[in-house]
């Protein structure tokens, strides 16, 4: 039996419920609307519980759930002893360091003697203590930070930003990048050893997570275009090819294809004679 901590709101929820639904394990019920805590999936072994991002490395560190889904930045934050496992490719953001545009500050070494206002004071510290920028004063807030230099609470601020609408919308200015986020399933080092279902989920998860990147490729080629046809979509082991009974010579090639490939190739395989072409996505992928 193991349990697996995923947030129950905020940005990283429905994202979250996507990637499992199309791993075959969708979650059933839960989130913040139905106030439901505990969720149970199509494997009677796997409980979900609905928690808060920031909280889950906690969690996941103690022992409370087995796995769970949160951000890097958060894992760092609470300095969580955690194993992680695998990049889930959604979720990215950036801790900034910004002060507002009119500041005469340039620099992040001309911060020394003023105060940083932020909601990750543990990350912020050791920012300034690695680049050896002292008498920082750190202010915690739990929200809102970008107007704090405005109200006169801080010259600068260390926060979130994935599209820079906030930060543009609230004239601040990045002077650094302080830490580079991710969203990783965690694991506790004790389960991973001792729980072999976790296997189980991490293979699910990555196998989604490839299937995205590839397509699957489906066309009629006259036999005289058939090696030229090869040449362009070698596939995973090599193009499947099957001959088709018709008035013509004609085989039917499918393959496994690396999606950013398709444009360039769809438009080779036409010039070279290959017809009735099919794209499609790939639901999973088990190497
Ligand atoms: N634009 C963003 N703003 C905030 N967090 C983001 C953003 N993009 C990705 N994340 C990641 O999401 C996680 C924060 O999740 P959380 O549920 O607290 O987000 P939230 O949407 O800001 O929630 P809340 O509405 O309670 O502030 C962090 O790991 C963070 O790096
Ligand atoms: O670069 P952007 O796409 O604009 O996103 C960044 C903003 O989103 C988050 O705030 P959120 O909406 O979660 O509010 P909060 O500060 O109250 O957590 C974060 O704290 C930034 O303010
Ligand atoms: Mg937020």
């Amino acid at each position: 039996m193991i349990r697996i901590a995923i947030p129950n709101k905020g940005r990283l929820h429905e994202p979250t419920l996507a990637l499992f639904k199309d791993a075959g394990l969708p979650v059933y019920g839960g989130g913040h609307e139905s106030r439901q805590l505990i969720s149970k999936t199509t494997d009677p072994e796997i409980t979900f519980i609905f928690a808060r991002a920031a909280d889950i490395p906690l969690y996941v560190e103690e022992g409370t759930a087995d796995i769970g889904i949160t951000g890097l930045d958060l894992v760092t934050e609470r300095k969580a002893d955690v194993e992680c496992l695998i990049d889930l490719k959604y979720g990215s953001s950036r801790l900034i360091l910004a002060i507002p545009e009119t500041s005469e500050i340039q620099k992040p070494e001309e911060l020394s003697g003023k105060r940083v206002a932020t909601e990750f004071p543990e990350i912020t510290k050791q920012y300034f203590e690695f680049n050896k920028i002292k008498d920082v004063e750190v202010i915690q807030v739990s929200g809102a930070c970008e107007m704090t230099p405005h109200i006169g609470v801080a010259e600068a601020i260390v926060d979130i930003t994935s599209s820079g609408t906030t930060m543009m919308i609230n004239k601040l200015k990045a002077i650094d990048v302080v830490f580079d986020s991710k969203v990783f399933l965690i694991a506790n080092k004790k389960s991973l050893a001792a729980q072999e279902k976790i296997k189980d989920v991490e293979m699910a998860l990555e196998s989604v997570l490839l299937a995205k990147t590839k397509r699957y490729i489906m066309m009629n080629v006259p036999a005289a275009s058939l090696k030229d046809v090869e040449k362009v979509i070698p596939g995973m082991n090599g193009p499947t090819v099957m001959e088709v009974q018709g008035a013509e010579p004609m085989f039917a090639v499918h393959a496994v294809v690396d999606a950013d490939t398709i444009f360039a190739i769809v438009r080779k395989l036409k010039i070279l004679g290959a017809r009735d072409i099919l794209v499609l996505p790939v639901e999973r992928l088990i190497p």
